[in-house]
């Protein structure tokens, strides 16, 4: 095979990608945002038609190989038989890469996300307001800032959950703008690119977490 023939099939398989997602696997790992096989992750290989690499179902996401992923179409079947089960949430993955152009999407099972996802569940969103850290987030430019992270009822129907979402997105529910959080399961968001999504989940993350445990202070909520 020629030099360049090898570097074509790399990139159809997605070799940089699986590489890629692998390493995000163990720092999420590590950090306890995605213990077990709790959480998935995926990436846009090609756009038209939609090609996502997304993570296969049951995989322990701190020691993710090489095979462990699987490419699916739009409507999230996997392009080939051999390959192994796409995740469970996979229609997830899809929806928000073809409706939001999204290059990237990464689903994560913190305690943090989890706790809050229960406590504000009746307000139908986390509201982060005054960090710096929000500033971490695609276009926010000062930490004088209020953003509400949805919170939306887990289900196991990831069809009727898929299409809900959809039509939020659809009506320009601002609460989705950077992801969400399913009760008491945990976050999705997403990004232009991989390295987007993964700075999305890290000051995500940060953010629930100073929440979380200002509130377990009794620290008052307000800004000064
Ligand atoms: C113990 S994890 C339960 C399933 C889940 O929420 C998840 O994120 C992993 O599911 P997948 O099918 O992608 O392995
Ligand atoms: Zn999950």
């Amino acid at each position: 095979m020629s030099q360049t023939t090898t570097v074509m099939a790399s990139e159809l398989d997605g070799e940089a990608q699986r590489l890629a997602l692998a390493e995000i696997g163990q720092q999420f790992h590590a950090r306890t945002w995605s213990v077990g096989t709790s959480s998935n992750y995926s990436v846009v290989l090609d756009r038209d038609p939609l090609r996502l690499l997304i993570t296969a179902s049951g995989k322990d996401k701190g020691n993710l190989g090489i095979d462990d992923f699987v490419i699916v179409d739009e409507s999230g079947q996997a392009t080939t038989p051999t390959q192994p089960k796409p995740s469970a949430e996979t229609l997830l993955h899809t929806m928000i890469a073809s409706q939001l152009g999204a290059g990237a999407v990464l689903h994560t099972h913190s305690v943090w996300a989890t706790l809050l996802s229960d406590l504000f569940a009746e307000e139908g969103a986390v509201m982060i307001e005054g960090y710096e850290m929000l500033k971490g987030l695609e276009g926010i430019k000062t930490h004088e800032h209020r953003e509400r992270i949805a919170i939306v009822e887990n289900s196991q129907d990831m069809r009727t959950l898929s299409e809900e979402l959809s039509q939020r997105l659809r009506e320009g529910d601002e609460t989705l703008r950077y992801g969400f959080i399913l009760r008491r399961h945990g976050l999705y968001t997403w990004g232009k690119d991989l390295f987007a999504a993964r700075r999305h989940v890290e000051i995500l993350e940060f953010l629930f977490e100073a929440v979380g445990r200002r509130l377990s202070l009794s620290l008052p909520s307000t800004v000064s």
